[in-house]
């Protein structure tokens, strides 16, 4: 029988190119060869990282593949990783390398972009331009709205929520405080409040049902998102198959909280239509407090960028009636969408960071009673007396041992510990210290500040909670420190609201241990969780107030 001979020789055409390009290629030719690999499988294929990804052991793996083979590691066909700052961070961040699809496949929210899971540049910057100021540590620590803001929230919702616990452990009908809960809450009106006003904004800080039924949805969601963000592509197959890898629940969690933010939206909008009526009437407008500031800020700045497109369409007639309209109607979900990220952004990471604060705490009285001391020395100090004036903010900033304890919070417990994902530019670049290995454009590359910050050469006992490092050090020490520390990320994509993270992290820091003495009374599954994002595995932290 003769052999087809031309079906024959196109096979052998496709198998060869096929070895050429997942054997020989990677092994021989191409320029990430160079680079030591994570494992041995990561030249020809991304199975094995993806596999590592599926089973929550990334942070580890990662961290334990740069102890072992240096600054710079492979870990697929096309994806390295980073650890150091030279040819790292000052390369990848700092020198603005995008996104890429990691974001944008999971943190849309209505299906529309935000500044965070934007990728390009261009849009990044234009709309980071509109807000970034609302966010400024000089905005943020002289703004009167956010002062009035935050004496309503300590003293009225958080502190009487410590009290009540406090008088139910002397009565036992309640004996223990689940501080990971109560302080997602506060974070949450702290950031909700800044950015709708006070009248629009959460109050789960009071609402314990509330604040239950939302962790139990935005946390509930968390191991779902592998899917949907690694393999985007594999989720829509097999769901079109019938075969759902994200279940129904979570769909409905998204939903529920989309519609929650728009909410807010909505009465921020509200407010600020009656209060600009009530100033045309020469009454009072707005409260301080309820004065919705990031959400009036960006509004306004997107209104007068979509003016000029709706007036087009509307004969170019900038009088017509409808042009305001329109860009609200039309400018709604966009809004919400760069809210939403921000109120979570806001709420979790801080939410995170004070909860093993509280934890490193809880385990040093003495620390506990010098912290006190020096919170005693504002005037006035954040004890229900003084309400409802709270110490100035600029004051709090600068308490040295609040700062270091904070700090080294933030570093050994980073509450984003996991890989932040750029892409090499077209052509190409060098990563890691001299002389670096050339990568082509392209390429996945992340660093993490969880293996930034176990760096042992410059944080001494990396794996120790030593406060004490940040006040003991200075000199070019401790510049390498402020480097090396990556809790807030870096360059242009950096945590645009750092500064509202640490503002109401000292603030809520000082109105507990002004007040209180903290101890553990169950830290089971305190762990943090091998993810992006890492809350404690067991979402709660028990523990118990003394009055001081
Ligand atoms: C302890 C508290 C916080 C930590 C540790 C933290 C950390 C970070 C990090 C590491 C990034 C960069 C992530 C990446 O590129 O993958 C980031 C971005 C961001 N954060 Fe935060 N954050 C905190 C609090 C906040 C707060 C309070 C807000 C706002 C209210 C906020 C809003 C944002 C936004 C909008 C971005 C995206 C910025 C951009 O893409 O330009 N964060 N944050």
């Amino acid at each position: 029988m003769a052999v087809p001979i031309i079906p024959v020789l196109a096979l052998s055409a496709v198998m060869l190119g096929a070895v050429y390009k997942y054997i020989i290629h990677p092994l021989f030719f191409s320029p990430l060869r160079r680079i030591p690999a994570a494992h041995l499988s990561v030249p020809f294929s991304p199975l094995w990282i993806l596999w590592i990804r599926q089973q929550g052991r990334q942070n580890r793996t990662i961290l334990a593949a740069h102890e072992r083979l240096g600054p710079v590691v492979r870990l697929g066909p096309r994806e390295v990783s980073v650890n150091c700052v030279r040819g790292g961070l000052s390369t990848v961040y700092t020198g603005g390398m995008e996104k890429g699809e990691w974001y944008s496949n999971l943190f849309y929210n209505y299906g529309l972009p935000n500044m965070f899971s934007t990728n390009a540049s261009k849009p990044h910057s234009t709309r980071k331009r509109m807000i970034s100021n609302t966010y400024s540590k000089s905005n943020i620590n002289s703004s009167a709205v956010l002062t009035a803001q935050t004496s309503i929230i300590l003293y009225e919702r958080f502190l009487p929520q410590l009290f009540k616990t406090f008088s139910a452990q002397l009565t036992e009908t309640a004996s223990v405080l689940n501080i990971y809960a109560l302080i997602s809450a506060v974070t949450m009106d702290i950031v909700t409040g800044y950015i709708f006003g006070l009248s629009a904004s959460s109050n789960l800080t009071s609402n314990t049902a509330s604040c239950s039924h939302f962790l139990d949805l935005y946390n509930g969601r968390r191991s779902y998102n592998f899917w949907p963000q690694e393999l985007p592509g594999v989720t829509r197959w097999a769901r079109k198959l019938g075969i759902r890898l994200v279940p129904e629940f979570v769909d409905a969690a998204n939903d529920e909280i989309e519609a929650w933010a728009l909410s807010m939206c909505d009465k921020a909008a509200i407010a600020l239509e009656q209060s600009s009526e009530e100033k045309k009437a020469g009454e009072n407008p707005i409260s301080l407090a309820d004065t919705p500031v990031v959400y009036g800020q960006l509004a306004s700045a997107l209104v007068k960028e979509s003016q000029k497109e709706v007036q087009k369409d509307l004969n170019g007639d900038p009088n017509h009636p409808d042009v305001a309209g329109e860009c609200q109607k039309s400018l709604r979900l966009t809004i919400s969408s760069e809210l939403l990220d921000h109120l979570a952004a806001g709420f979790d990471t801080s939410g995170i960071t004070l909860t093993y604060l509280v934890h490193e705490l809880s385990q040093r009285r003495e620390l506990q009673s010098a912290l006190r001391a020096e919170l005693l020395t504002l005037s006035p100090p954040l004890l229900p007396s003084s309400a409802p004036v709270i110490p100035d903010a600029k004051a709090l900033d600068v308490l040295p041992l609040l700062h270091a304890i904070l700090w080294e919070t933030l570093r050994l417990h980073p509450a984003i510990p996991g890989p932040q994902p750029r892409v090499t530019p077209a052509g190409g670049c060098s990563l890691g210290p001299d002389p670096g290995f050339w990568v082509p454009g392209a390429v996945r590359v992340s660093a993490s500040a969880g293996c930034l910050h176990a760096n042992e050469s410059v944080f001494k006992k990396a794996g120790s909670w030593k406060p004490e490092r940040w006040l003991e050090v200075d000199g070019e020490s401790r510049k390498e420190m402020d480097r090396w520390f990556w809790a807030f990320g870096s360059g242009g994509r950096m945590c645009v609201g750092s500064n509202l993270a640490i503002y109401q992290m000292k603030y809520i820091v000082a109105a507990i241990y002004s007040n209180f003495a903290t101890s553990i009374v169950d830290d089971s599954g305190i762990e943090q969780e091998d993810a992006y994002t890492a809350p404690p595995k067991s979402d709660k932290l028990m523990i118990q107030l003394e009055r001081v």
